[in-house]
């Protein structure tokens, strides 16, 4: 038995292309856990609508961000990968949910090294639909179809673990250090409220009210992407000795006109900037890697809105990206997998 490990993103476009563009945006889209919708209005809505006018105005937002190597995203997380690798004894690879770097591709690289032992680590810290459950799905569809002799160990969310919670915190102190910012936004992805209601394993408790998803301590949470992001904050918030009134949680990067996770991050940086907050930090937890959601929608267009409306210093905070601290908690992560695994041989 030989062990290796699948990182997986989320992916990016093979370029910043209005044509590659929108392949990946439809391979994307489609993705049901993603526009939850039945088959038909799923289609009507991304074939139909979707990818006749985001493609291009999506192709420019990745212009502005794109870097020599490629994706931002995809170029962060080979590095990531490197890190890791380094530090452990089993091969590592790197797959994308979305694009050329498929998941497909990436088993097969394992399974090549005679892997038949993989530990899949979604690159998300909290659980989500559209993210962890949409990758551990499609593992499980290739592996049945495709490697059938391989053994899979799926990856928990790790916003709670220890050495996580210290390298993010890390992070964030070392970026805001000598600064006197007022106000520090967590801002994560937005997912619609929809999906948090579906991820409910409890059927039906969650109200989205307020009442449920911030309840410390109760199982029904490991699956619950609103109540792993506020308690993210609040982890950052002991860590950093944040006082109360000086930091929130708000939800970025909605689309369509469902409602979303609330309150949404680009109208909290207006209306901040309108009552008088000259100083403000933002940190974007739910993404590893930096990616067209930080570096276009948050570093740019966020800070437009801020100064906008009298805001004067924006500050962004990195993500993990390939952190030697942030590739050490990945480390442990498969150390631990490794060692349980043996011990239960
Ligand atoms: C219904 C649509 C979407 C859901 C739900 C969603 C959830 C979600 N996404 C991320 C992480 C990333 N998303 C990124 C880009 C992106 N996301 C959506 C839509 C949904 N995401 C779109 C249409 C796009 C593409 C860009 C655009 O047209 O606006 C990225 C960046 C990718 C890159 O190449 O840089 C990331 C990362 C999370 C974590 C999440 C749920 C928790
Ligand atoms: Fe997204
Ligand atoms: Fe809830």
């Amino acid at each position: 038995m030989k062990k290796g490990v699948l990182l997986v993103n989320l992916g990016s476009p093979d370029s910043p292309n209005p044509k590659d563009v929108k392949t990946y945006l439809d391979e994307f889209l489609m993705d049901e856990r993603v526009i939850d919708l039945p088959l038909w209005a799923r289609t009507l809505l991304v074939k139909g609508i979707i990818l006749n006018t985001r493609p291009k105005a999506s192709a420019k937002a990745y212009q502005k961000i794109w870097w020599e190597e490629g994706s931002p995203l995809i170029v962060l997380s080979e590095r990531l990968k490197e890190k890791v690798q380094k530090k452990v004894d089993y091969p590592v690879a790197l797959a994308m949910r979305y694009g050329s770097m498929s998941i497909k591709k990436g088993l097969q690289e394992l399974v090549d090294k005679g892997c038949t032992e993989v530990k899949t680590i979604p690159l998300y810290p909290q659980f989500a639909m559209a993210t962890t459950e949409t990758i551990d799905v499609k593992v499980d569809e290739l592996v049945a179809k495709h490697f059938p002799h391989v053994k899979i160990t799926r990856t928990p969310a790790f916003y709670g673990r220890e050495d996580y919670k210290e390298a993010l915190a890390k992070s964030i102190a070392e970026k805001l250090e000598g600064l006197d910012y007022e106000h520090i936004l967590f801002s994560y992805h937005g997912v619609p409220e929809r999906h948090i209601r579906k991820s409910d394993i409890s059927k039906g408790n969650c109200k989205m009210n307020g009442k449920c998803c911030f309840k410390m301590g109760s199982p029904q949470h490991e699956f619950c992407y609103r109540h792993q992001c506020e308690i993210t904050t609040v982890n950052m918030a002991k860590k950093l000795k944040l006082k109360n009134g000086t930091y929130s949680t708000t939800f970025q990067s909605r689309l369509g006109f469902d409602p979303w996770l609330k309150p949404y991050t680009d109208r909290t940086i207006e209306r901040m900037g309108k009552e008088g907050v000259k100083k403000m930090a933002i940190v974007t937890p739910a993404f590893v890697s930096d990616c067209l959601e930080t570096l276009e929608e948050i570093a740019m267009e966020g800070e437009e809105i801020f100064h906008e409306v009298g805001g004067k210093e924006f500050t962004v905070i990195p993500c993990l990206n390939d952190r030697d601290d942030f590739a050490q908690v990945l480390a442990n992560m498969i150390e631990e997998w490794a060692t349980a695994e043996t011990l239960a041989v």
